[in-house]
């Protein structure tokens, strides 16, 4: 896939297209860009999707307080390994945000090329999202644009969407989510220096400062992960708190225990993976205490881990 910034002056060959936010690049996301890809081919034409770097919510909502699943460079990694031609990259602006749906559509068609548009099964586009499914057949008409309306996936009896994700992920419900994702959901970012009290405790505790600050960091409390430094991989134990039995403020930290790694991790780059949610985070009568859980959750941790 060749990802496009909707500024360059590429000639775009006749493509079916979908137009998409797709945080997270879900399953349900991977089932309409396969679905595109398809309707493409059968009338051979290339299949392009269409999606925004900086979403339309924090363009509309002054002071929105985003928590995405993905930041563009990971949206952008993701998307790569889908089997469509072209990702176009269309800044939402304030301009973009007052075309009707009519004329988005005529966008589409003259900028883009776009000969078939296909409609995810609850999307709705143009100002306000006032007009539905039929009236993008009408406008089609018009333009000589199929209008194609796109199957969701279901699963437990409900549509994947971000939104669901977004939701279980702040219920620590890691497993579901990684279900829907159809990947394990992850954090990256670089590893900085805490209060040095993890290495007194025998678990001394990589401190993950996100690089991406706008990505939701799932419920507080202890997982079992997969940590990931200069391609190797480890089984790690997180915790995501603030350390209420150390008592070092109210600061929420993220820090990831290193199953049988020893040395130096400071400024590091580390992904962690999520895989099971194991408790709340505690206020333990002392140290001795902590340390008990801590063998413990090591003990519980490793059966979720290979
Ligand atoms: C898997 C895991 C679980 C933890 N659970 C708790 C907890 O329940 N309560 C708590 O006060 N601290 C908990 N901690 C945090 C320790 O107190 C922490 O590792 C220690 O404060 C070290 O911090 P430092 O890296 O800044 O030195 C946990 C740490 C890990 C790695
Ligand atoms: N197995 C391990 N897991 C995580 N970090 C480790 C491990 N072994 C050594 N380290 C190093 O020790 C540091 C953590 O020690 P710790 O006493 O918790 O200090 P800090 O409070 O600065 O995080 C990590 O940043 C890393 O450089």
């Amino acid at each position: 896939m060749e990802i496009i910034s909707a500024e360059s002056p590429f000639a775009f060959p006749p493509c079916a297209a979908t137009i998409g936010c797709f945080d997270g690049v879900h399953r349900g996301h991977r089932y309409l860009i396969e679905q595109v890809h398809r309707e493409a081919q059968a009338r051979g034409l290339q299949s392009t999707l269409v999606t925004f770097p900086v979403h339309p919510r924090q363009v509309m909502q002054s002071g929105y307080c985003p928590q995405w699943l993905t930041c563009l460079p990971q949206k952008k990694d993701l998307l790569q390994q889908e089997d469509a031609d072209y990702c176009i990259l269309l800044p939402f602006t304030h301009e973009l945000s007052l075309l009707s749906a009519r004329q988005f559509m005529e966008l589409l068609h003259a900028r883009f090329n776009v000969q078939a548009l296909v409609i995810g099964y609850d999307h709705r586009f143009g100002h306000n999202r006032s007009e539905g499914f039929e009236d993008y057949c009408c406008y089609g008409k018009e333009l000589s644009m199929e209008v194609i309306h796109a199957q969701a996936l279901e699963e437990d009896g409900l549509s994947i969407s971000s939104s669901l994700i977004r939701n279980l992920l702040k219920e620590g419900d890691v497993a579901r989510a990684n279900r829907y994702l159809g990947y394990r959901y992850y954090l990256d970012g670089q590893v900085v220096s805490g209060y040095q009290v993890g290495r007194k405790l025998g678990f001394p505790t990589a401190n993950l400062q996100p690089s991406c600050p706008d990505k939701l960091v799932p419920k507080e409390g202890v997982y079992a992960v997969y940590a990931y430094v200069e391609g190797k991989r480890y089984a790690g134990m997180l915790n995501i708190g603030s350390r209420p039995t150390i008592g070092n403020g109210t600061e929420r930290s993220i820090e990831v225990h290193l199953i049988g790694f020893e040395g130096n991790l400071y400024q590091h780059a580390l992904r962690v993976e999520f895989v099971q949610y194991i408790r709340e985070e505690q206020k333990f009568e002392g140290i001795e205490a902590l340390i008990a859980q801590l063998n413990r959750d090591k003990e519980e941790i490793a059966r979720f881990l290979k």
